[in-house]
């Protein structure tokens, strides 16, 4: 049995809300699903595939920073959960229904940015078999019924973007990490492989675009969903893109992760190959590597916590419209900890973070090797970005893929590959290009 995390920080004063919800059953949504609720820029989107939920507004939010970053939210979510009420007759009916938080959390300790959990007034959800509408309040004794919800979720459609003023184009320059500076980087990552210091690390750089509108955020991720429909479309306070890199995700005691790394860019395929990518991605030695290397730091640090874990021996070759990337989906049984609870979808994304596909191997060293060669603040890409709920279930999807909106008409991209001893630079750059593709694409840039 493993020691539960501390649900209290000592000496940390924990301000959370009593919130109150209600959630009511909604009938079958169009094919769109939760597309069609996805129209204005303010909203919190975590959705694949038509599932998943929508916020709008905010009743409770908590920011926290540094290395107690997740352990204040934690803390934060703990209490909240505690004393979350619902409704009589109207209590959530599934997972992600009733109170619930979007967050985003930094990727490193040292990151100015703030980890946020942003509890919102209103939510749609959908999944497989259900479609939900909760409504949640920070006022015990207000009333929420059904017409209230509705009222307050047509006001909220009612106000979208308007799509004239939106951006057509715009242009794209260097950020912290230009491309000389990335090409460097990765030269000097692998020589200190070469060295012995370390295994694996990823390393990544940045682009600034400059819109000449404000950024379209809802059709930009409306895009990105209907595209790359095997990803996570996500938007939290600013945050926003498309991962196919599942963290966690907590569905009762049931856990799942989908392992990437190794990649191989599909614009310079050759058409008429179809075994082309398990030749060239699967059958690499370099690539297969540094997907062992992910899937090692996932488990061993998933292994303690659960009594039963399913990884495929052999990876598989994902089809994204951009990539092929080698993934594994993992599978686990958590075990509860020894105070009865079972581990939550945000106990397992602090344990779990940094994994290799994003940090390195051994991870103190990539982590430390990163921020010295970088030497930009990562901010939340490649932290985790999802979604729980007051019993712990919820997914977390690592933030690949996207960009944090800097103001109204610009947007910082960011993209980052796995570097191994085989590693070439100027391969590992046309990589990150590849990689920025979907968002380049979706803001027509
Ligand atoms: C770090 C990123 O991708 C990771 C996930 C999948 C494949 C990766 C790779 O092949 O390098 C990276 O580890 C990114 O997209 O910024």
């Amino acid at each position: 049995m493993t020691e539960a995390p501390a649900a209290a920080l000592p000496d940390h004063e924990v301000r959370a809300p009593t919130l109150h919800s209600a959630t009511f059953e909604r009938g079958p949504m169009a094919e769109s699903g939760l597309l069609d609720y996805v129209v204005r820029s303010d909203a919190l989107v975590w959705g694949r595939r038509g599932d998943g939920k929508v916020g709008f507004g905010a009743v409770a939010r908590c920011d926290a920073r540094g290395t107690d970053r997740f352990a204040t939210a934690r803390a934060w979510w703990a209490d909240v959960s505690r004393r979350a009420t619902a409704a009589p007759g109207q209590e959530p009916t599934a997972p992600g229904a009733g109170v619930v938080a979007f967050a985003t959390f930094a990727f490193d300790a040292t990151s100015a940015a703030a980890s946020t959990l942003i509890v919102p007034r209103l939510v749609v959800g959908r999944s497989a078999d259900s479609s939900w509408l909760t409504i949640i309040s920070d006022d015990p004794s207000e009333e929420l019924t059904l017409e209230q919800a509705e009222e307050e979720l047509a006001l909220a459609l009612d106000e979208v973007d308007d799509e004239a003023e939106l951006h057509r184009g715009g242009t794209l320059a260097a950020g912290h990490v230009s491309e000389d500076a990335f090409t460097a980087c990765v030269a000097a990552g692998v020589a200190a492989i070469d060295a012995g210091e370390l295994t694996k690390l990823v390393l990544a750089r940045d682009a600034v675009a400059e819109l000449d509108g404000p950024v379209a955020v809802a059709q930009v991720l409306r895009e990105l969903a209907l595209r790359y429909s095997d990803c996570w479309t996500y938007s939290v306070d600013g945050l926003i893109g498309a991962t196919p890199e599942m963290l966690v995700r907590v569905d009762g005691a049931t856990a799942q992760a989908r392992v990437l790394a190794g990649t191989l860019d599909r614009s310079t395929a050759p058409a008429d190959d179809p075994h082309y990518p398990h030749r060239v991605l699967a059958g690499d030695e370099k690539q297969r590597h540094e997907h062992q290397l992910a899937i090692d730091s996932l488990t061993a640090e998933l292994g303690p916590l659960v009594s039963e874990m399913i990884a495929p021996a052999e990876p598989f070759v994902l089809q994204l419209p951009n990539v092929w990337h080698l993934a594994s989906d993992v599978q686990a049984h958590l075990t509860p900890y020894d105070d009865g609870r079972t581990p939550s979808a945000l106990d397992l994304a602090e344990v779990l973070h940094p994994t290799a596909a994003v940090c390195g191997t051994p991870t103190e060293a990539a982590a430390g090797l990163i921020r010295r060669l970088e030497g930009m603040d990562r901010g939340r890409y490649a932290g985790p970005v999802g979604w729980v709920d007051a019993e712990g279930n919820g997914e977390f999807g690592i933030a690949l893929r996207g960009g944090v909106i800097e103001s109204t008409s610009c947007i910082r991209l960011y993209a980052g590959c796995g570097i191994v001893a085989a590693s070439d630079p100027a391969a590992e750059l046309a990589e990150s290009w590849a990689k920025m593709r979907p968002m380049r694409e979706a803001l027509n840039l």
